[in-house]
Order: C-alpha cells, then structure tokens, then sequence
C-alpha cells in the first residue's frame, strides 16, 4: 500500500492482547509496529482497555498517532490501580460476556498479537462466531516470531483428527508481521474464502471416496 492509497476498508479494527508485554521485545515491537500500520491505514482501534502490557502501548500508539481508540471495560476492573490509566474513549459494561459483544459489535475486523488465556479465549471466540456464522467479519493472528506455531499445530491436528471442519484453517489469517497481516486481511473474503473451501474439501471426500471404492 503505497502513501496515495493509505486508507483501509476496515474503519475500526478490535484487537485482543496481553495484559503482559511478554519477556522479549520482540511482542513490544509488533504491538508498536501494528499501532503505526493502523495509523497509516487511518484505522481506529476497538481493544480491551486498559494501560498494561501490549494493550497499553499499541492504545498509546493508536491514540498518538491521531485515530479514534475505544476501550470496553467491565466496571469490576475499572478502578485505575487494575488496568492503568487507558487513553481514548473508556466504555464501561456490565461483565467480560457484554465487553466482548459490544468490541465485536463496534469493529469490522478480528486480531491477535501475542497473549495469554484471554487472548486465547478472545480469539477462539470469534473463530467460533464465524465458523457458526454469528459474524463474518475476518479473523487475523498475527503469529509474532511463531509465537502461535504451536496452535497452529493444534488446529492443523484438530482438522486431521476430523475436530475441525471447513472452513478450517481459512476461517482466519495468520502472517508474521502487521503490514502482511493487514493486506491479507484487505483481501479476504470471508464468505467467498469459506465457500472455496467447503468446495474443495467435498471434492477431497469424492476423491477419496472414489479411491477407496477402486481399491476394493
Ligand atoms: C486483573 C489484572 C489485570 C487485568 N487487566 C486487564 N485490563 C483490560 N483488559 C484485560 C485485562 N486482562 C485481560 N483483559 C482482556 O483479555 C486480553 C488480555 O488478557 P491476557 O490474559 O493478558 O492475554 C485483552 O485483549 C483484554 O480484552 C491484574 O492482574
């Protein structure tokens, strides 16, 4: 995306990470690096709230560069010891099951940076609300230094095992930076990328049906 052409599809992005910065500055870097790529792209952000961690430093970035930055809050973690001072607009709600209706509600697209269980129910929340057809709205991991490998594996397991079916893996998009994630998402079409997988899986149930009826 060239300097003519910096605005998005997407008018406000929701994004889900930690409460932690993480050990290496690998995570502070990304969360900096998708807060400039935002900016540039004239996207506003839908997060958590909250001033710890990686949510603090990509809401600082978002803020400071001039766009738009809503924080969902439930009241029990308002109080400013808990989640810091949080800049922007500071929604409260009732309890974590309305804040994240409300932050699915407010964006039109998904991602994660690096996290821990709430990042981790966050994401799989909104997989799960796509796959069943809640949203369709697209889901972005943004898989830092292959922080998320080892879901990846999980999920690639879980298709095997026949856990998971389409449109599995192309239910999201994973890249190893902000700038490729972003274009990756500008490109998907959910519907259309669902629709291309469930063809291609039946036609891999045919083949190997054909298969094996040869075979007897
Ligand atoms: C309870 C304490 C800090 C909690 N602070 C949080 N403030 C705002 N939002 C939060 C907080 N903790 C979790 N969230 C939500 O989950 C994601 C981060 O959780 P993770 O476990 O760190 O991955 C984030 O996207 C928020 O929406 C004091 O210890």
């Amino acid at each position: 995306m060239d300097q003519q052409q910096s605005t998005s599809k997407f008018k406000r992005i929701c994004v889900f990470c930690g409460a932690c910065s993480g050990h290496r500055n690998v995570y502070q870097d990304a969360a900096i690096e998708l807060g400039k790529e935002m900016v540039k792209r004239k996207i506003d952000l839908v997060y958590g709230g909250g001033s710890a961690g990686l949510m603090g430093l990509i809401s600082k970035e978002v803020y400071d560069g001039g766009r738009h930055v809503l924080g969902v809050i439930p009241r029990t973690l308002m109080p400013s010891e808990i989640t810091g001072e949080p800049v922007g607009e500071v929604r409260a709600v009732a309890d974590m099951h309305q804040r994240k209706a409300e932050m699915a509600r407010e964006s039109d697209a998904f991602i994660a940076l690096p996290g821990g269980y709430g990042t981790l129910e966050e994401l799989m929340e909104v997989i799960t609300w796509s796959q069943l057809g809640i949203h369709d709205k697209p889901v972005g991991l943004l898989n830092v230094d292959g922080y998320y490998n080892s879901l990846l594996a999980l999920i690639d397991n879980a298709i095997l095992e026949g856990f998971i079916k389409p449109p599995a893996r192309h239910i999201f998009v994973a890249a190893p930076n902000a700038r490729e994630l972003l274009r990756r998402l500008e490109e998907y079409s959910p519907m259309h990328d669902k629709v291309a997988s469930q063809h291609s899986w039946e036609m891999e149930q045919r083949e190997n049906l054909a298969t094996s009826e040869l075979s007897r």
